[in-house]
């Protein structure tokens, strides 16, 4: 059997993908709008999405698909449970980047403790060249060693970090989730790490449950003067929210590498902020090329495995 492949948003993995071992009709969309996606996939039996949104609607209109393969961790762009009603199945990528995501969340750390972004801002504006002293205090800097860090989701990505911050010496606290009144072993409850960390990073998937995890009440929770990290979805945090803490001195802190629209709009209140103490990437924390590599691999062994009738990574 010849199975037709369609892959949505190809520019969103610009590395080679390998050929397929069975015979496939394939074809690559350099990106897919909303209103596209019924378009692109109507004769697809697979379908690879990176972020495009596969909704229950969606779903419904494509009757001859079996599986979606994700070329991603997050699936928060795709509805498990309409896919599960349906009998698509539905695989994701793990593992692929967890030490170059943890490497990209510690980078953003690093840089707040340090206030890396306020010393070059001053640098470049000329503020060191007018001082009387050899060098110009400007804003204050941290040392990571006997730091707090507080990790809320200790999967591929949580535990990676954790390793590297005990490199430096961070003491480092996993948080259970929230709402949970009883702490699993090795945890601690989430308002103790929200109480007690220097440093929060978030490493969960975007789920009902996770959505908006951080708003103003778990800011204000947060050590005064902590430092909040995000490098896995946008929707765990209310970003007007976390404008607010920042401009009030609440934090001491942010680094985001997600944000609750992609691409955002240019009025996301993170990108209007401007705050010397806010760092913004572009969703970039997966993107090395080695972790890219092994992405677009495991993908094509995902899609394999499932041709052959074997689970692989699958959510459903
Ligand atoms: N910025 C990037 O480039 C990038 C790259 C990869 C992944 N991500 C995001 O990072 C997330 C984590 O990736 P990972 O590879 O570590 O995934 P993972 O599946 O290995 O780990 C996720 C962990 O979160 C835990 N979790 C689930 N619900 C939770 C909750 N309510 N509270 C606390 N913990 C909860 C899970 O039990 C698991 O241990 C992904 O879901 C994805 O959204 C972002
Ligand atoms: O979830 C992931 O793997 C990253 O967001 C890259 O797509």
């Amino acid at each position: 059997m010849t199975h037709n492949v369609v892959f949505l948003d190809r520019d969103s993995l610009p590395v080679p993908v390998p050929v397929f071992s069975f015979p496939a009709h394939c074809r690559d969309y350099p990106a897919t709008s909303l209103e596209q996606i019924v378009d692109h996939a109507i004769e697809a039996d697979i379908v690879i999405s990176n972020k495009v949104p596969l909704s229950r609607e969606t779903i419904a209109r494509l009757p001859r698909l079996k599986l979606i393969a994700i070329a991603a961790t997050g699936y928060n762009h795709v509805d498990l449970e309409a896919c599960r009603e349906r009998g698509v199945a539905v695989c994701n990528i793990r593992h692929y980047g967890d030490h170059t995501v943890a490497e990209h969340a510690l980078t953003l750390m690093l840089a707040l403790m340090k206030n890396l972004p306020a010393y070059q801002r001053d640098v470049a504006a000329g503020v060191w060249s007018q001082t009387k002293q050899f060098c110009h205090f400007g804003a204050p800097i941290r040392e990571m060693r006997g730091a707090v860090l507080g990790i809320v989701g200790s999967g591929g990505i949580g535990s990676q970090l954790a390793g590297m911050a005990r490199a430096f010496g961070m003491e480092v606290l996993f948080a259970e989730r929230k709402g949970l009144a009883q702490a699993r072993e090795g945890r601690v409850p989430f308002g103790e790490a929200l109480a007690r960390s220097d440093v929060i990073s978030l490493h969960c998937p975007l789920t009902d449950e996770t959505r908006g995890m951080i708003a103003q009440p778990e800011l204000m929770a947060m050590k005064p003067g902590a430092i909040l990290i995000n490098t896995a979805r946008g929707g765990l945090v209310d970003e007007a929210d976390l404008v607010a803490a920042l401009k009030y001195g609440q934090l001491g802190g942010a680094g985001f590498d997600v944000l609750s629209v992609e691409p955002p709009a240019p009025d996301n209140p993170l990108l209007k902020a401007r705050l010397p103490n806010l760092i913004v990437t572009p969703h970039v924390g997966w993107a090395s090329g080695e972790a890219m590599g092994r992405l677009a691999a495991q993908l094509v062994d995902n899609i394999e495995a499932f041709v052959r009738g074997e689970p692989a990574n699958r959510l459903v």
